[in-house]
C-alpha cells in the first residue's frame, strides 16, 4: 500500500542533487533492467553510479543477476537513468517500495520508461531468445488485490480510477520495429504478445502455465506490472520488452505415466521421459547471451526519443 509511511521524495531528491552532475539530472528516458540484464548501464557514457542504499526510500536488490545501483547518463547524447536490479514483491519488499524508484524518475521529470525483463514463454509459436513487446497484461495479483495503487492516494492530482487499457504506448511500441528494422534484425527476433504477472517466487506449474495460456498470456514473469502501474500514474509514455528466456508450456504437453508403463508391459521400447524444470541459472544466461540485443534495441529507441520520432516525448 502506499503511502503507509510518507515517501521520502524530498531527501532521495536531495541526495541524488548532490551526486549528479546537472547535466544527468533531468533524464529524458528511465529503464528498468531484468534479470541479467543489467549489461544495458554499460550503453552509458559519462556515467554515475549511485548505490540504492545512498537513496532514502530505496531498498536492495536481493535476486543475482539483479545489481544495486542507479545509473545516470547518456546514450548518444539523451540523458537517461536507468535502474541497474529492480525490486520484487517476493524478495519481502512492499508493493510501495518496488515502484518507488519510478516514481522516483516520475519526479525527475522522466516522460518515457522502457522496462525489461525476463520471462517464461507460454505461446508455443515464441522461441527462447525472441524479445516480446508487450501490448497488454494479466495480473492475476491486481485482480485479486495485490496492486501497488491500493491505498490512500498520494495526493489529489492522481487519479483515483486509473484506466490500463492503453497502458503499453502504441508510439513506443512503433519505435522498437522501427529500432529492429535499423538494426536489420531477423523478423522472428521481436514478437508481441501478452505478459502475465505472477507473484513468484515458484515457477509455474505446468497446469498453470496452460491456464495462463488459454486466458491469452504470451509470456509470464514476476515483475513488470507494478512499475508499469506506478508509471502509468505518474503520466509516462511505457515500453515493456520481454526476453523468452525459457519455455514454460511445452508443445509436446503432458506424456502420460500409465501408457509408459502399459507400453514397457507390453514389451514396446519406450523413450525415456525426463521432466524439464526451469532454474534462474538458465534464465541468467539467457540474459547474458541475449543482452547485446537488449541493448542495441534499447539504446536506438532512446535515440529516436532523444529526435522526437514516434509521438513520445
Ligand atoms: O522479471 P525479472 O526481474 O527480469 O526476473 C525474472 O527472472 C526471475 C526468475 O528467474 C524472476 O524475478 C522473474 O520475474
Ligand atoms: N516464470 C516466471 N518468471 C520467469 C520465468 C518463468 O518461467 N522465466 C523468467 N522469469
Amino acid at each position: 500500500m502506499h503511502p503507509d509511511a510518507p515517501l521520502p521524495f524530498a531527501e532521495t531528491l536531495s541526495v541524488l542533487q548532490t551526486l549528479v552532475p546537472p547535466k544527468l539530472l533531468s533524464p529524458r528516458v528511465g529503464i528498468i533492467c531484468g534479470s541479467g540484464l543489467s549489461g544495458l548501464g554499460g550503453s552509458l557514457k559519462e556515467v554515475v553510479l549511485i548505490s540504492y542504499d545512498r537513496l532514502p526510500g530505496f531498498v536492495q536488490s536481493t535476486v543475482p543477476g539483479h545489481k544495486s545501483f542507479l545509473a545516470f547518463g547518456l546514450i548518444g547524447s539523451v540523458p537517461v537513468v536507468a535502474m541497474l536490479g529492480r525490486f520484487h514483491p517476493y524478495e519481502g519488499h512492499k508493493l510501495s517500495s518496488v515502484v518507488y524508484p519510478v516514481r522516483v524518475m516520475a519526479k525527475m521529470g522522466v516522460k518515457n520508461i522502457i522496462i525489461t525483463n525476463a520471462a517464461g514463454a507460454l505461446n508455443p509459436n515464441l522461441a527462447v531468445g525472441t524479445i516480446v513487446v508487450v501490448h497488454d497484461h494479466i495480473a492475476l495479483p491486481n485482480l485479486t488485490g495485490m496492486n501497488p495503487l491500493l491505498g490512500p492516494q498520494i495526493d489529489s492530482s492522481y487519479s483515483r480510477f486509473l484506466p490500463i487499457s492503453d497502458a503499453y504506448s502504441r508510439s513506443l511500441r512503433r519505435l522498437v520495429f522501427q529500432a529492429a528494422h535499423q538494426l536489420s534484425l531477423d523478423r522472428e527476433a521481436l514478437a508481441e504478445g501478452t505478459y502475465a504477472w505472477v507473484s513468484g517466487p515458484t515457477y509455474e506449474t505446468a497446469a498453470e502455465g496452460r491456464f495462463l495460456r488459454a486466458a491469452g498470456a504470451d509470456v509470464v514473469g514476476m515483475s513488470t506490472v507494478p512499475e508499469v502501474l506506478a508509471a502509468r500514474e505518474e503520466g509516462m509514455n511505457v515500453m515493456v520488452l520481454s526476453l523468452v528466456t525459457n519455455m514454460v508450456v511445452i508443445p509436446e504437453g503432458y506424456k502420460s505415466v500409465r501408457e509408459e508403463v502399459e507400453a514397457e508391459l507390453a514389451g514396446k521400447v519406450t523413450e525415456a521421459v525426463v521432466d524439464e524444470v526451469v532454474s534462474h541459472e538458465e534464465v541468467l544466461t539467457l540474459g547474458r547471451e541475449k543482452g547485446d540485443l537488449m541493448k542495441a534495441l534499447v539504446e536506438k529507441v532512446v535515440e529516436f526519443i532523444g529526435n522526437g520520432n514516434g509521438g513520445a516525448v
